[in-house]
Protein backbone atom coordinates (compact mmCIF):
# COMPACT_ATOMS: atom_id res chain seq x y z
CA UNK A 1 0.00 0.00 0.00
CA UNK A 2 2.79 2.18 1.46
CA UNK A 3 4.79 1.69 -2.28
CA UNK A 4 1.45 2.64 -4.26
CA UNK A 5 0.89 5.75 -2.42
CA UNK A 6 4.72 6.95 -3.08
CA UNK A 7 4.22 5.66 -6.69
CA UNK A 8 0.98 7.62 -7.42
CA UNK A 9 3.10 10.75 -5.39
CA UNK A 10 6.11 10.00 -8.25
CA UNK A 11 3.84 10.08 -11.23
CA UNK A 12 2.21 13.19 -10.04
CA UNK A 13 5.60 14.61 -9.74
CA UNK A 14 6.96 13.36 -12.92
CA UNK A 15 3.79 14.73 -14.60
CA UNK A 16 4.47 18.07 -13.09
CA UNK A 17 1.21 18.20 -11.03
CA UNK A 18 2.64 18.60 -7.67
CA UNK A 19 6.16 20.16 -7.20
CA UNK A 20 8.27 18.26 -4.53
CA UNK A 21 9.93 20.61 -1.38
CA UNK A 22 11.75 17.74 -0.11
CA UNK A 23 9.19 17.52 2.74
CA UNK A 24 6.90 15.16 2.65
CA UNK A 25 3.28 16.64 2.67
CA UNK A 26 4.52 19.88 1.18
CA UNK A 27 4.20 20.27 -2.32
CA UNK A 28 3.47 23.51 -4.99
CA UNK A 29 0.92 22.96 -7.62
CA UNK A 30 1.08 23.37 -11.27
CA UNK A 31 -1.34 25.79 -12.91
CA UNK A 32 -3.90 22.86 -14.08
CA UNK A 33 -3.95 21.49 -10.50
CA UNK A 34 -4.92 24.92 -9.35
CA UNK A 35 -7.57 24.68 -12.37
CA UNK A 36 -9.15 21.58 -11.22
CA UNK A 37 -9.39 23.28 -7.31
CA UNK A 38 -10.89 26.33 -8.80
CA UNK A 39 -13.65 24.76 -10.90
CA UNK A 40 -14.29 22.67 -7.69
CA UNK A 41 -14.40 25.08 -5.19
CA UNK A 42 -17.29 27.35 -7.86
CA UNK A 43 -19.00 23.62 -7.76
CA UNK A 44 -19.51 23.21 -4.29
CA UNK A 45 -20.68 27.28 -4.78
CA UNK A 46 -23.50 25.67 -7.15
CA UNK A 47 -24.75 23.09 -4.61
CA UNK A 48 -24.00 25.57 -1.53
CA UNK A 49 -24.59 29.01 -2.67
CA UNK A 50 -28.84 28.93 -2.33
CA UNK A 51 -28.56 28.35 1.09
CA UNK A 52 -27.46 32.24 1.90
CA UNK A 53 -24.23 31.37 3.98
CA UNK A 54 -22.44 33.77 5.43
CA UNK A 55 -18.76 34.23 3.57
CA UNK A 56 -15.90 34.62 5.94
CA UNK A 57 -12.43 34.11 4.65
CA UNK A 58 -9.51 33.99 7.25
CA UNK A 59 -5.98 33.45 6.89
CA UNK A 60 -4.67 29.65 7.54
CA UNK A 61 -3.84 31.09 10.74
CA UNK A 62 -6.09 31.56 13.89
CA UNK A 63 -5.40 33.55 17.18
CA UNK A 64 -3.36 32.18 19.88
CA UNK A 65 -5.90 32.60 22.35
CA UNK A 66 -9.07 31.70 20.70
CA UNK A 67 -6.71 28.22 19.86
CA UNK A 68 -5.93 27.50 23.31
CA UNK A 69 -9.95 28.24 24.59
CA UNK A 70 -10.68 25.54 21.68
CA UNK A 71 -9.86 22.58 23.00
CA UNK A 72 -7.70 21.45 20.13
CA UNK A 73 -4.57 20.32 22.26
CA UNK A 74 -6.24 18.14 24.26
CA UNK A 75 -7.62 15.56 21.30
CA UNK A 76 -4.91 16.53 18.49
CA UNK A 77 -1.45 17.71 20.57
CA UNK A 78 0.19 15.45 17.42
CA UNK A 79 -1.30 17.50 14.73
CA UNK A 80 -0.98 21.01 15.58
CA UNK A 81 1.12 23.34 14.18
CA UNK A 82 2.41 26.93 15.85
CA UNK A 83 3.94 29.64 14.75
CA UNK A 84 7.01 30.27 16.48
CA UNK A 85 9.37 33.91 15.24
CA UNK A 86 12.53 35.18 16.47
CA UNK A 87 12.50 37.85 19.10
CA UNK A 88 15.64 38.29 20.24
CA UNK A 89 18.61 41.31 20.33
CA UNK A 90 21.61 41.47 17.86
CA UNK A 91 23.24 39.31 20.21
CA UNK A 92 21.09 36.62 19.86
CA UNK A 93 20.85 36.91 15.77
CA UNK A 94 24.63 36.86 15.99
CA UNK A 95 24.39 33.43 17.89
CA UNK A 96 21.45 32.27 15.36
CA UNK A 97 23.83 32.93 12.40
CA UNK A 98 26.42 30.89 14.26
CA UNK A 99 24.46 28.09 14.97
CA UNK A 100 23.17 28.28 11.32
CA UNK A 101 26.26 28.12 9.92
CA UNK A 102 27.67 25.06 12.13
CA UNK A 103 24.60 23.73 11.24
CA UNK A 104 23.25 23.23 15.24
CA UNK A 105 19.73 23.52 16.31
CA UNK A 106 18.82 27.09 15.86
CA UNK A 107 15.41 26.89 16.11
CA UNK A 108 14.99 25.97 19.87
CA UNK A 109 15.21 30.20 20.19
CA UNK A 110 12.40 30.88 18.49
CA UNK A 111 9.72 32.27 20.40
CA UNK A 112 5.81 30.98 20.39
CA UNK A 113 3.56 33.73 18.45
CA UNK A 114 0.19 34.61 18.94
CA UNK A 115 -0.73 32.82 15.63
CA UNK A 116 -1.33 29.37 15.32
CA UNK A 117 -1.80 27.38 12.07
CA UNK A 118 -5.93 26.73 11.39
CA UNK A 119 -6.25 22.92 11.73
CA UNK A 120 -9.15 22.85 10.23
CA UNK A 121 -11.14 25.84 8.17
CA UNK A 122 -14.20 25.97 10.60
CA UNK A 123 -11.80 26.72 13.90
CA UNK A 124 -12.42 30.76 13.79
CA UNK A 125 -15.94 30.36 12.97
CA UNK A 126 -17.34 29.40 16.12
CA UNK A 127 -15.91 32.31 18.30
CA UNK A 128 -16.81 34.88 15.63
CA UNK A 129 -20.56 33.36 15.67
CA UNK A 130 -19.70 34.05 19.78
CA UNK A 131 -19.18 37.32 19.68
CA UNK A 132 -22.43 38.56 17.85
CA UNK A 133 -24.62 36.77 20.77
CA UNK A 134 -27.66 34.36 20.75
CA UNK A 135 -27.87 33.02 17.54
CA UNK A 136 -31.30 34.25 15.11
CA UNK A 137 -34.03 31.41 14.81
CA UNK A 138 -33.10 29.97 11.52
CA UNK A 139 -29.64 29.76 13.34
CA UNK A 140 -26.19 30.35 11.70
CA UNK A 141 -24.91 29.19 8.19
CA UNK A 142 -21.56 30.10 7.16
CA UNK A 143 -19.43 29.43 4.17
CA UNK A 144 -15.28 29.40 4.81
CA UNK A 145 -12.51 28.03 2.71
CA UNK A 146 -8.61 28.29 4.17
CA UNK A 147 -5.38 26.51 3.84
CA UNK A 148 -5.28 24.14 6.87
CA UNK A 149 -1.96 22.45 8.86
CA UNK A 150 -1.37 19.12 10.06
CA UNK A 151 1.42 17.49 11.28
CA UNK A 152 1.07 13.95 9.36
CA UNK A 153 4.39 14.02 7.09
CA UNK A 154 3.22 11.11 5.00
CA UNK A 155 4.17 9.59 1.43
CA UNK A 156 0.55 9.82 0.79
CA UNK A 157 0.24 12.52 -1.62
CA UNK A 158 -3.49 12.62 -0.28
CA UNK A 159 -2.09 12.89 3.22
CA UNK A 160 -0.39 16.39 2.89
CA UNK A 161 0.75 18.96 5.69
CA UNK A 162 -0.49 22.07 3.95
CA UNK A 163 -4.02 21.38 2.58
CA UNK A 164 -7.13 23.26 1.57
CA UNK A 165 -10.47 23.00 3.28
CA UNK A 166 -13.83 24.51 2.35
CA UNK A 167 -16.81 24.29 4.79
CA UNK A 168 -20.25 24.88 5.13
CA UNK A 169 -20.84 25.03 8.88
CA UNK A 170 -24.13 24.86 10.61
CA UNK A 171 -25.18 26.82 14.80
CA UNK A 172 -28.24 26.24 16.04
CA UNK A 173 -30.81 23.59 17.17
CA UNK A 174 -30.54 20.04 16.95
CA UNK A 175 -32.61 19.49 14.64
CA UNK A 176 -31.24 22.71 12.47
CA UNK A 177 -28.17 21.13 12.46
CA UNK A 178 -28.93 17.50 11.80
CA UNK A 179 -30.71 18.75 8.89
CA UNK A 180 -27.85 20.12 7.44
CA UNK A 181 -25.78 17.33 8.03
CA UNK A 182 -28.15 14.92 6.25
CA UNK A 183 -28.61 17.63 3.64
CA UNK A 184 -25.37 17.63 2.88
CA UNK A 185 -24.73 13.82 2.80
CA UNK A 186 -27.14 13.59 0.19
CA UNK A 187 -26.11 16.37 -1.61
CA UNK A 188 -22.53 15.81 -1.59
CA UNK A 189 -22.97 12.10 -2.69
CA UNK A 190 -24.37 13.46 -5.63
CA UNK A 191 -22.40 16.35 -6.29
CA UNK A 192 -18.99 13.99 -6.08
CA UNK A 193 -21.16 10.89 -8.36
CA UNK A 194 -21.82 14.21 -10.80
CA UNK A 195 -17.73 13.76 -11.96
CA UNK A 196 -18.35 10.27 -11.96
CA UNK A 197 -15.92 9.32 -8.68
CA UNK A 198 -16.58 6.33 -7.54
CA UNK A 199 -18.15 7.17 -3.95
CA UNK A 200 -18.80 5.48 -0.64
CA UNK A 201 -20.01 6.96 2.60
CA UNK A 202 -18.78 5.34 5.48
CA UNK A 203 -19.00 5.91 9.49
CA UNK A 204 -15.71 7.59 10.53
CA UNK A 205 -14.30 8.78 13.47
CA UNK A 206 -11.53 11.44 14.26
CA UNK A 207 -7.65 10.65 15.00
CA UNK A 208 -8.02 11.49 18.80
CA UNK A 209 -4.54 11.31 20.56
CA UNK A 210 -3.62 8.72 23.07
CA UNK A 211 -5.76 5.90 25.08
CA UNK A 212 -8.57 8.58 25.76
CA UNK A 213 -8.56 9.21 22.37
CA UNK A 214 -9.43 5.59 21.21
CA UNK A 215 -12.35 5.72 23.78
CA UNK A 216 -13.39 8.62 21.98
CA UNK A 217 -13.27 8.06 18.96
CA UNK A 218 -15.30 4.35 19.63
CA UNK A 219 -17.66 6.51 21.51
CA UNK A 220 -17.60 9.20 18.20
CA UNK A 221 -18.55 6.10 15.91
CA UNK A 222 -21.16 4.66 18.47
CA UNK A 223 -23.35 7.78 18.48
CA UNK A 224 -23.05 8.00 14.41
CA UNK A 225 -21.16 11.59 14.84
CA UNK A 226 -18.76 11.66 11.72
CA UNK A 227 -19.36 10.19 8.49
CA UNK A 228 -16.78 10.29 5.54
CA UNK A 229 -17.37 10.46 1.58
CA UNK A 230 -14.38 7.71 0.21
CA UNK A 231 -13.11 7.50 -3.24
CA UNK A 232 -10.08 5.44 -3.59
CA UNK A 233 -7.13 7.61 -4.87
CA UNK A 234 -3.26 5.81 -3.66
CA UNK A 235 -4.75 2.58 -2.13
CA UNK A 236 -8.29 0.39 -3.87
CA UNK A 237 -8.49 -1.23 -0.34
CA UNK A 238 -8.31 1.65 1.38
CA UNK A 239 -10.01 4.63 -0.06
CA UNK A 240 -9.42 7.95 1.42
CA UNK A 241 -11.64 10.60 2.81
CA UNK A 242 -12.42 13.06 0.23
CA UNK A 243 -15.67 15.13 2.64
CA UNK A 244 -16.57 14.63 5.74
CA UNK A 245 -19.94 15.43 7.41
CA UNK A 246 -19.16 16.16 11.31
CA UNK A 247 -22.27 16.58 14.26
CA UNK A 248 -20.04 18.08 17.20
CA UNK A 249 -23.39 18.20 19.21
CA UNK A 250 -22.82 20.63 21.83
CA UNK A 251 -18.99 20.73 22.01
CA UNK A 252 -18.51 23.61 20.17
CA UNK A 253 -21.24 25.29 21.90
CA UNK A 254 -20.13 24.47 25.67
CA UNK A 255 -16.95 26.23 24.93
CA UNK A 256 -17.69 29.18 22.93
CA UNK A 257 -21.13 29.63 24.91
CA UNK A 258 -23.53 29.37 21.75
CA UNK A 259 -26.59 30.27 22.58
CA UNK A 260 -30.05 29.69 20.66
CA UNK A 261 -32.92 32.19 20.94
CA UNK A 262 -34.53 30.41 24.08
CA UNK A 263 -31.31 30.30 25.75
CA UNK A 264 -30.32 26.66 25.14
CA UNK A 265 -26.46 25.96 24.09
CA UNK A 266 -26.55 25.45 20.60
CA UNK A 267 -25.48 22.42 18.61
CA UNK A 268 -23.00 22.61 15.38
CA UNK A 269 -22.09 20.77 12.68
CA UNK A 270 -19.85 21.23 9.46
CA UNK A 271 -19.13 19.71 5.79
CA UNK A 272 -15.66 19.60 4.72
CA UNK A 273 -14.34 19.00 1.49
CA UNK A 274 -10.59 18.03 0.99
CA UNK A 275 -9.54 19.94 -2.33
CA UNK A 276 -6.50 18.52 -3.00
CA UNK A 277 -8.03 15.16 -1.92
CA UNK A 278 -11.12 15.79 -4.63
CA UNK A 279 -7.90 17.23 -7.29
CA UNK A 280 -6.06 13.96 -6.48
CA UNK A 281 -9.27 11.66 -7.12
CA UNK A 282 -10.05 13.34 -10.37
CA UNK A 283 -6.63 12.86 -11.73
CA UNK A 284 -6.52 9.52 -10.43
CA UNK A 285 -10.03 8.26 -12.01
CA UNK A 286 -9.72 10.47 -15.45
CA UNK A 287 -5.95 10.79 -15.72
CA UNK A 288 -3.42 13.17 -15.46
CA UNK A 289 -5.17 15.17 -19.28
CA UNK A 290 -7.93 17.03 -18.14
CA UNK A 291 -8.58 17.67 -21.83
CA UNK A 292 -8.85 13.75 -21.99
CA UNK A 293 -11.56 13.66 -19.24
CA UNK A 294 -14.89 12.72 -20.14
CA UNK A 295 -17.04 15.14 -22.06
CA UNK A 296 -19.42 14.94 -19.17
CA UNK A 297 -17.13 15.30 -16.20
CA UNK A 298 -15.71 18.35 -18.27
CA UNK A 299 -18.87 20.12 -18.70
CA UNK A 300 -20.27 19.85 -14.95
CA UNK A 301 -16.49 21.30 -14.30
CA UNK A 302 -15.98 24.03 -16.73
CA UNK A 303 -19.35 24.26 -18.61
N1 LIG B 1 -3.66 15.58 5.69
C1 LIG B 1 -4.61 15.91 4.81
N2 LIG B 1 -4.28 16.20 3.53
C2 LIG B 1 -5.23 16.54 2.64
N3 LIG B 1 -6.54 16.64 2.93
C3 LIG B 1 -6.93 16.38 4.19
C4 LIG B 1 -5.99 16.00 5.19
N4 LIG B 1 -6.67 15.79 6.36
C5 LIG B 1 -7.95 16.03 6.08
N5 LIG B 1 -8.13 16.39 4.79
C6 LIG B 1 -9.40 16.74 4.12
O1 LIG B 1 -10.15 17.61 4.92
C7 LIG B 1 -11.47 17.09 5.13
C8 LIG B 1 -11.99 17.48 6.50
O2 LIG B 1 -11.05 17.14 7.54
P1 LIG B 1 -11.31 16.03 8.64
O3 LIG B 1 -10.74 16.48 9.92
O4 LIG B 1 -12.71 15.56 8.63
O5 LIG B 1 -10.34 14.92 8.04
P2 LIG B 1 -10.13 13.48 8.58
O6 LIG B 1 -11.42 12.73 8.43
O7 LIG B 1 -9.51 13.54 9.91
O8 LIG B 1 -9.10 12.89 7.51
P3 LIG B 1 -8.29 11.51 7.74
O9 LIG B 1 -9.28 10.59 8.45
O10 LIG B 1 -7.92 11.04 6.38
O11 LIG B 1 -7.11 11.91 8.60
C9 LIG B 1 -11.31 15.58 4.96
O12 LIG B 1 -12.51 14.99 4.53
C10 LIG B 1 -10.24 15.51 3.88
O13 LIG B 1 -10.81 15.58 2.60
ZN1 LIG C 1 -15.38 21.70 10.49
Amino acid sequence: MENGQAAFRDALIAAGLLIPTGVDGLYGRSGVFEDVVERFNDLITTWGGGDGADVMRFPPGVARHQFEQSGYLKSFPHLAGTVHAFKGDERAHQSLLRRLEEGEEWTDAQLATNVVLTPAACYPVYPTIAERGPLPADGALVDVYSYCFRHEPSLDPARMQLFRMREYVCVGTPEQVMEFRQSWVERGRALMESLALPVAVDLANDPFFGRAGRMLAASQRDQGLKFELLIPIASAEQPTACLSFNYHQDHFGLLWDLRTPDGAVAHTACVGFGMERVALALFRHHGFDVKAWPAAVRAVLWG
